[in-house]
């Protein structure tokens, strides 16, 4: 079989939004398969730009995105990707069962009828069992914390079995053990051969649990093994001056009594 070493390949894409705003200039990065990378940037600095260009959201209006070497469209279609979008772009109101949610990520591999076989079951329960969240499955999906709808999102993911994975700011008002879970789980993921990329303010652990490393504003400015890419001259680059201080755990230049968080004073 062909080996296709590049789960995702982002070539010179740059993003134009209807009201003139270029959000995405000449971007280029790949994601090696077994791997996961952190998309590190300040707010506005287009990592969810990024994501949407990735998933066909947005059109580009240069460059092309390739996902293991076949075109967006053809991926999409052939279950590749997971998606897990940010809190607030998901409608909480809406009145739905949290196995429910994790039965959309078996949509894909359904006929037109969408009628869920028992495999699909199987998966749906897999998932929950994964992320720790099946005794919840019946629960409505807005009657849950921040960090459990997280999870449920994480386990939609799991169930399509997607090779490419992305994780739009997936420890934002999450509690310390659901962010340990979750990074565990992207272990796991890893060493089955996914690429995985995760949009993530939190710098402190990034060293910690990301492999490679892309920073972003408005185009990629490094990307990387992380310990390469990991510099204070590369980090004061891509936060510019709110960038005071940041802790990396150990190090030398550790600051702070938490060693995990970084302190980013705007
Ligand atoms: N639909 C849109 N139309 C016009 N401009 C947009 C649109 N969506 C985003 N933008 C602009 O594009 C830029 C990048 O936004 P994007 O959401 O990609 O940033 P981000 O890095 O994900 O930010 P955050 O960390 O705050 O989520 C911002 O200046 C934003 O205002």
């Amino acid at each position: 079989m062909h080996h296709v070493e590049n789960g995702l390949s982002v070539n010179d894409v740059s993003v134009t939004y209807k009201n003139g705003h270029t959000a995405i200039k000449n971007a280029s990065f790949v994601l090696p398969t077994s791997s996961i990378t952190a998309l590190v940037g300040v707010n506005g600095s287009g990592k969810s730009t990024l994501f949407k260009s990735i998933m066909g959201f947005v059109s580009l209006s240069n460059g092309t995105v390739e996902i293991f070497d076949m075109p967006i469209k053809q991926a999409l279609k052939s279950n590749l990707v997971a998606y897990v979008p940010q809190s607030e772009d998901i409608d909480w109101d809406f009145p739905i069962l949290v196995e429910d949610v994790v039965m959309m990520g078996r949509y894909g591999h359904m006929n037109m009828l969408r009628m869920a076989k028992k495999i699909d079951h199987d998966e749906v329960s897999k998932a929950l069992d994964r992320v720790g969240m099946q005794s919840y499955r019946h629960r409505q999906i807005g009657e849950l914390s921040g960090g459990q709808k997280k999870r449920v999102f994480l386990a939609r993911a799991l169930a399509q079995k997607g090779q490419l994975i992305l994780l739009d700011e997936p420890f934002t008002g999450v509690d310390v053990q659901t962010e340990d879970q979750i990074m565990l789980l992207l272990k796991e993921l890893k060493e089955e051969g996914k690429s995985i990329l995760v949009a993530t303010h939190n710098l402190g652990s990034v060293p910690e649990f990301c492999d490679r490393t892309v920073l972003v504003n408005r185009t990629v400015l490094a990307s990387g093994m992380t310990r390469d890419i990991f510099t204070q001259e590369n980090l004061e680059r891509a936060f510019g001056g709110m960038l005071r201080h940041f802790v990396l755990g150990g190090s030398d230049l550790h600051e702070d009594d938490d060693a995990r968080k970084v302190t980013v004073l705007t």
